[in-house]
């Protein structure tokens, strides 16, 4: 699991920690991770050039610690200052190295070093530092634990900012490497351990062992029944293939039954493609709404009177809220959670996080907003990012499978958070699998979840 933690959790567990080590050991930690990454990227340190661009505090200091570090291997480090002070030890450091402090010809580094801020920045870069940034443009950046200019705890961008090619970030992941549009400008992540000791995380990410733990397996005594029966309520006249495609993502295997019980004009070509497929009856969870045109109301109305889970879709999210209080997940993107909150799109795609525990809680749902990093909101606030998936995934009907997917799992017996979250990891995964850097349908996202499942860890 990746775990983000916030700056006030960060800020307390260093402070236990640099009570029990000696002066700077913390820093040296830190700064020796980031120096071997800056080296990685470089390939090598004799002769690279490297410039430094150093804010006033910690995050500056760590900058000129592995600049030293750097220069002791013989590259060529200068250290840009952007304030009046810096971090005094830092400053020696590099200059008992060699380094050199002071007057910069930006364009002929091969890498920048982002110490300008960490989790100590607020509000937008100054002037100064937006200077440096356009100064140094075109070259690669690793940033030091955050790129200077986004919100760490939010993952909002507000004016300018780094774009780093490599994160190196230390004790934890924060906020904005998992949240977008943050997370975009944060490259490769690469995390330093340096020894804190952390409560939980208010947002995480899952990897595939978690994945893997958390995937339903069907057990020897199990029969189709036990594994759990999911129904689909979508398509119509109008839009059969929103019934096929959601029922390909309900019929990926993880449920043991899949129930057709749309509109009989889809019925047909649900048959065909799917002969496994049977009609209306008992379930333990529903898929409502993608392609159910008018039908939409009375198909959340029925599903919600079943007192089963179920997914919320499309047509169906205006009805969202009689979903309310159940085990439920509504899977909007960022349009229709716009319509959900009666704000415009454009401030959903602002401050993705904000918007989407503000659903949850106000629909007391698990809500899945779709985008790049989808988020997935509990109505306590907890939220897991999913960072799988390729851009060839925005493709006509991939959310249609994404909701057949979660509701198998629904069905299966999994919590609605966890199915979210689950389902968005496979939804991804299965299409960086499917697409291997090429163009994919979102049939070929559902097609390949047995094969991703089966090359998940056993647990
Ligand atoms: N926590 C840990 O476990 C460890 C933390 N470590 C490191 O410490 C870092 C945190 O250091 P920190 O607390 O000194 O804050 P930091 O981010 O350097 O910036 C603060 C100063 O920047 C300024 N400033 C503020 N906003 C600004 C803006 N928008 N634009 C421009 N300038 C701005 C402002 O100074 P001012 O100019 O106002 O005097 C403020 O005082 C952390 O990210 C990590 O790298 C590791 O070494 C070891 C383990
Ligand atoms: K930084």
């Amino acid at each position: 699991m990746i775990r983000a933690h916030t700056t006030p959790q960060v800020r307390a567990a260093e402070a236990d920690l640099l009570a029990r080590l000696p002066e700077g050991a913390l820093m040296q930690r830190a700064a020796t991770g980031l120096g071997y990454a800056v080296l990685d990227l470089l390939g090598a340190a004799y002769g690279r050039r490297v410039l430094l661009l150093v804010g006033s505090g910690d995050n500056g200091g760590d900058a000129l610690y592995a600049g030293a570090l750097l220069a002791r291997r013989g590259a060529q480090v200068e250290a840009w200052l952007l304030s009046s002070s810096a971090h005094e030890g830092g400053v020696a450091a590099l200059r008992a190295a060699g380094g050199r402090i002071g007057a910069v010809r930006p364009a002929e580094f091969d890498v920048v070093v982002d110490g300008i801020v960490g989790i100590g920045g607020r509000g937008r870069l100054r002037p100064g530092a937006v200077a440096a940034l356009e100064a140094v443009a075109g070259v690669p950046v690793v940033a030091v634990d955050t790129p200077s200019g986004v919100d760490v705890d939010t993952g909002e961008v507000d004016g300018p900012h780094v774009t780093a090619d490599v994160t190196v970030t230390f004790g934890t992941h924060k906020t904005c490497h998992l949240v977008d549009p943050a997370a975009q400008a944060c490259g490769a992540v690469h995390l330093v351990d340096i020894g804190l000791d952390l409560p939980e995380a208010p947002v995480e990410a899952l990897q595939a062992a978690d994945v893997a733990a958390l995937v339903p397996r069907p057990h020897l005594d199990d029969h189709k029944y036990t594994r759990g029966v999911v129904g689909v309520r979508a398509g119509s006249a109008a839009y059969p293939g929103a019934a096929l495609l959601s029922v390909a993502g309900a019929a990926c295997g993880l449920a043991g039954m899949v129930r057709y019980d749309g509109d009989p004009a889809a019925l047909d070509l649900v048959r065909a493609a799917h002969p496994e497929v049977v009609g209306p009856g008992r379930v333990q969870a529903w898929v409502v709404g993608s392609g159910s045109d008018t039908g939409a109301e009375d198909a959340v109305h029925r599903s919600v009177a079943d007192g089963v889970p179920l997914v919320v879709d499309a047509d169906a999210l205006a009805f969202a809220a009689l979903a309310r209080g159940r085990p439920a997940v509504l899977t909007p993107h960022a349009g229709e959670l716009a319509r959900m909150l009666d704000v415009d799109r454009a401030e959903v795609e602002a401050r993705w996080l904000e918007h989407a525990r503000l659903a949850a809680r106000r629909y007391d749902a698990v809500v899945l907003l779709k985008g790049r990093h989808t988020v997935v909101a509990r109505p306590d606030g907890r939220v897991r990012v999913t960072t799988t998936g390729t851009p060839w995934l925005a493709t006509a009907g991939a959310g249609d499978v994404l909701g057949g997917l979660i509701g198998s799992l629904l069905a299966a017996g999994l919590d609605p958070f966890a199915a979210a979250s689950v389902g968005s990891w496979l939804h991804g995964a299965a299409a960086t699998l499917a697409s291997r850097h090429g163009p994919i349908v979102a049939s070929d996202v559902a097609a390949a979840v047995p094969a991703l499942v089966a090359t998940l860890p056993t647990p």
